[in-house]
């Protein structure tokens, strides 16, 4: 028995894991079993491995959001962020678009240019054709290797999210971006089954998912990754997708952060009547997960828990990830960032103090070119990243 915030752990598999070791499935499934009707045990552990690894702070990227092109040519039954062509919401966005974008993002001081993308969405319309055209690119990714150049250039430091990527288009863009992403969403063969939210998201196959992840790997990019939780998935299905990412990270040591996001329906899609994600078992899972893989970075997005999102500091996450003081969150439109001035005092009422971040985290910046640390370092000398005027 260990004596843990003045709390005796009688679980076993708890106990390995602050002695250090590596847990198993079977311990994973028997802490989550024992915390179903009272998590208190389980927090606590992973409020300590937290403060263990991470000490007291919180860190977040200060962004802003560019919806290059939200054609897509799958279907997520969750997703409002996908347009189709003629719809009010649909972006196609322009050299010139971008361009502006990233002036007013630099006045607002922003680190990171979030580029998201629709997958492929030159296979299935012939206006994103023609929009690619038009802009001078034969690809929506060779688009995304120009804008992260031009990014770079004005001291924006690019973060990509454009879905499955080829490894040729990764190695491309590895070149101008500090770290890219892909969220696993789930390992689940079976969210992919008709009636199931990936069932016409050929991308969302967990073979290709874990090929990106993979290749991100192989090229040496720091890279995010994360889970969707509350799509119809069960706890086991979850577990399993955590340990997919650790057993990955095992592997090429590349995983940066794992962002753990709660489904939120929205009502232009197919999930609509489903309810968001509990947040006990939302909670539970961001505990889990801590516990899986106990230095691993952690993310929350705030706004998708917009009276809560502090109380998610004592259960094991450590980040907010990228807030925009200037554009939505298209993919969760209804739900604005807090002010970063807000995040900051509850984090401090929460007991942690907020710090501004690169897209890349510090353990990471071995991984990137010495071009880019240097690009890095010139802002954070220049500018100052920590200093608190510089959020506002
Ligand atoms: O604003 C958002 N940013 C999202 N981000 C970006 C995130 O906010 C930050 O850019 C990263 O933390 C940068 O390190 C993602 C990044 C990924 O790599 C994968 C998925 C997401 C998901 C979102 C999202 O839904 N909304
Ligand atoms: C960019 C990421 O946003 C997430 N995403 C897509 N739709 C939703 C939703 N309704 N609620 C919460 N997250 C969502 C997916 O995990 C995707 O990979
Ligand atoms: C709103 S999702 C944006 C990125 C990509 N389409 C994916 O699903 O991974
Ligand atoms: S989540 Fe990504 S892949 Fe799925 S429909 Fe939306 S844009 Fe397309």
């Amino acid at each position: 028995m260990i004596l843990l915030n003045k709390l005796v752990l009688n679980s076993e598999s708890l106990n390995k894991v602050l002695e250090n070791k590596t847990i198993s499935r079977e311990n994973i499934s028997e802490i989550y079993q024992n915390a179903v009707n009272d998590p208190t045990e389980l927090f606590s552990a992973a409020q300590n491995l937290r403060e263990k690894f991470k000490n007291n702070t919180v860190t977040f990227s200060k962004k802003a959001f560019f919806n290059i092109v939200n054609l897509c040519k799958d279907t997520c039954s969750y997703c409002t962020y996908k347009s189709e062509p003629g719809e009010e919401k649909l972006s196609l966005m322009s050299k010139q678009q971008i361009l502006e974008l990233m002036q007013l993002a630099k006045k607002y001081r922003c680190v990171e240019a979030l580029f998201v993308t629709g997958e492929q969405p030159e296979q299935k319309y012939q206006e994103a054709r023609d929009w690619l055209k038009e802009n001078g690119f034969k690809s929506t990714a060779e688009y995304l290797i120009h804008s992260s150049e031009i990014a770079l250039e004005l001291g924006l430091f690019p973060h990509t999210n454009a879905g499955n990527l080829s490894f040729e288009e990764m190695r491309e863009l590895k070149k101008t971006n500090v770290s890219m992403g892909i969220m696993l969403e789930n390992i689940s063969e079976r969210l992919t089954e008709r009636g199931m939210p990936h069932y016409l998201a050929a991308s969302k196959r967990p073979k290709a998912r874990m090929q990106v992840l993979e290749n991100s790997g192989k090229l040496g990019i720091p890279m995010t990754t994360g889970i969707l939780v509350g799509i119809g998935e069960t706890i086991e299905e979850v577990i399993d997708s955590i340990l997919a990412i650790r057993e990955l990270h095992e592997k090429y040591g590349n995983i940066q952060e794992i962002i753990l996001q709660n489904f939120q329906p929205k009502s232009d899609t197919i999930m609509k009547n489903e309810p968001s994600a509990d947040e006990k078992y939302f909670k539970t899972i961001v505990a889990l997960s801590r516990i899986i893989m106990p230095e691993m970075n952690m993310q929350i997005p705030p706004n998708l828990s917009p009276k809560s999102y502090q109380s998610f500091l004592s259960v094991g996450i450590n980040d907010w990830g990228g807030i925009s003081p200037l554009t939505p969150d298209f993919v969760n439109p209804e739900f604005a960032w807090p002010e970063i001035n807000k995040v900051d005092s509850d984090s401090k009422n929460a007991g942690f103090e907020l710090k501004c971040r690169f897209p890349v985290y510090p353990e990471f910046v071995s991984f990137i070119s010495k071009e880019l640390r240097d690009k890095m370092a010139v802002i954070e000398n220049e500018e100052g990243l920590v200093k608190e005027e510089y959020w506002r």
